[in-house]
Order: structure tokens, then sequence, then C-alpha cells
């Protein structure tokens, strides 16, 4: 089996603002981008050069991919990106800011919406900023799969039959794959992989730009449970800030 690498894109100008994005598509700031090709470098000196990468269809992860790759030197890496891996859609709660949501609704709604495996936020309404059903981007994919709010279990069932038709032949057939993707879609995938219970799920955060390492059995089985961050206590730290998102010290300012 070829070595998996999962990696949530650089940061983006949302993640720097701290609004909820969604499948709103934002760019990379500089400093995601910079990111990005410190990634492409590290996943060089460990010899992970990828021979197939995926990403979603959000610009912040295709750039992401397209950073990586060239830094990485994977200029012959067959490159793919599908709506399938996009980020979760997180519904009527997109480009608000995380603290004014927690604010609003409180920290047990706030962390139900936020990293709860079943509860989905609300839904954009028809039409609305947010509904991407008239996106010519998705004009391939039937209106009946494309979501206006997702919980993690949504974005696990439309996740998973990419997951089986395009990657995992990839690492069956021994090539280095790198996945590029999001908090939330790495998240349903983490948590697939690794049989995660339902309490186990809230725990999980996945940090912008840090590669993480899966070897996987013939089973799909992780040969290490959680996977290898390359740099593990960066990204130990780099988790701990996206779990505290929304949670403003008393000392910040607006
Ligand atoms: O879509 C978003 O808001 C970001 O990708 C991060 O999502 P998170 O708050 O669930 O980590």
């Amino acid at each position: 089996m070829g070595t998996l690498i999962l990696l949530r894109h650089g940061e983006s100008a949302w993640n720097a603002r701290q609004l909820f994005t969604g499948w709103t598509d934002v760019g990379l700031t500089s400093h995601g981008e910079q990111q990005a090709q410190r990634c492409g470098d590290l996943l060089r000196e460990a010899g992970l050069v990828p021979d197939a990468v995926h990403s979603s269809v959000l610009t912040r992860a295709v750039r992401t991919a397209d950073l990586v790759a060239g830094s990485a030197g994977a200029h012959r890496a067959r490159t793919t990106a599908h709506w399938r891996l996009n980020e979760r859609h997180y519904g009527a709660l997109q480009g608000r800011e995380k603290g004014d949501v927690l604010e609003e609704f409180g920290e047990q709604r706030f962390r139900l919406w936020r990293r709860s495996y079943d509860a989905a936020p609300p839904p954009v309404a028809e039409g609305a900023p947010g509904d991407v059903s008239d996106d010519p981007r998705y004009a391939d994919v039937p209106r009946s799969l494309l979501p206006r709010t997702e919980s993690l279990a949504d974005v696990t069932a439309r996740l998973l039959p990419y997951w089986h038709q395009a990657v995992v032949p990839d690492l069956r057939a021994g090539r280095t794959t790198l996945l590029v993707a999001h908090s939330n879609s790495l998240r349903a995938l983490v948590a697939h992989l690794d049989r995660m219970s339902r309490e186990e799920v809230p725990g999980l955060n996945i940090p912008t730009a840090m590669p993480l390492r899966y070897d996987l059995g013939e089973d799909l089985k992780p040969r290490v449970r959680g996977g290898c961050y390359l740099e593990p206590a960066a990204a130990a730290t780099a988790a701990a800030e996206v779990a505290a998102e929304g949670f403003r010290s008393s000392c910040a300012t607006r």
C-alpha cells in the first residue's frame, strides 16, 4: 500500500478572520501560501513526494495542492479535484464570525454544530448566498446531492464514495497519495479510518498546513491510530488553537 498524506489547506482569508467558511470559495492568505510551500519542502525532505494528488474543488485546497506539489517536486503527480472532498457545508453560519455565533447561541449549541457527529447547522434558504444549486462549478452534480447544510455524518456519506473509488485505488497501486481538503472533510475521513466512537469525534481538530501521514494495511486499517504528523509538537499546538476558535480571551479587543 502507498502512503497516505492528509493535509488541510493553508490559512485562508476567512480562517484569518475566524469566519465560518464551508463552501464559500475564499483564497489563501500570503501566510497560507507560504505554509503550503513549506509543506511541500517537508514532504520532499521526508521522502514523501506525492505520485497522486486529490483535492476538493475549493480554491484554497486547489491552490494548496499546487503549491505543495510544486515545492515537493511532484511534477509528474496526477492531480484530481472533486466536490466530494469539499469542506462541510456550514449552512446559515457561513460568513458569520465564530465568536458572534458562540455569543448568540451559547457554548452548547456552538460546540454541537461545530464538532458533533450528527448535528447540522440551520440550512441556507433556497437562492440565498451559500445555496450552490445554480453554481456552474457544480453543474455536473445532481441537484439533490448539493447540500444547504451538513452534519459530519452527511460529510462522511458524501466523501466515502470518492475515497473508495478514487483514493483507495491509488494507495493499492503503491502510490504516495496526497489528499488536500478541509477541517471537517478531513475530520470525517480520520474518524472513519480510525473507527472513532461518537464520543471521540468532538475532540478531533485538524490544523491547517500540517501533513498527517497514514500507513494503512490491506484492510485499510491504520498501522498507527491517529496517523503521524510530520511535526507532532507544532501540530498539537495548532490543533489546540483550532479547538479554541470563537472563544475570545477576556482581554481580546474587537
Ligand atoms: O469552514 C470553516 O469554517 C473552516 O474550514 C473551519 O471549520 P471548523 O470551525 O469546523 O474547524
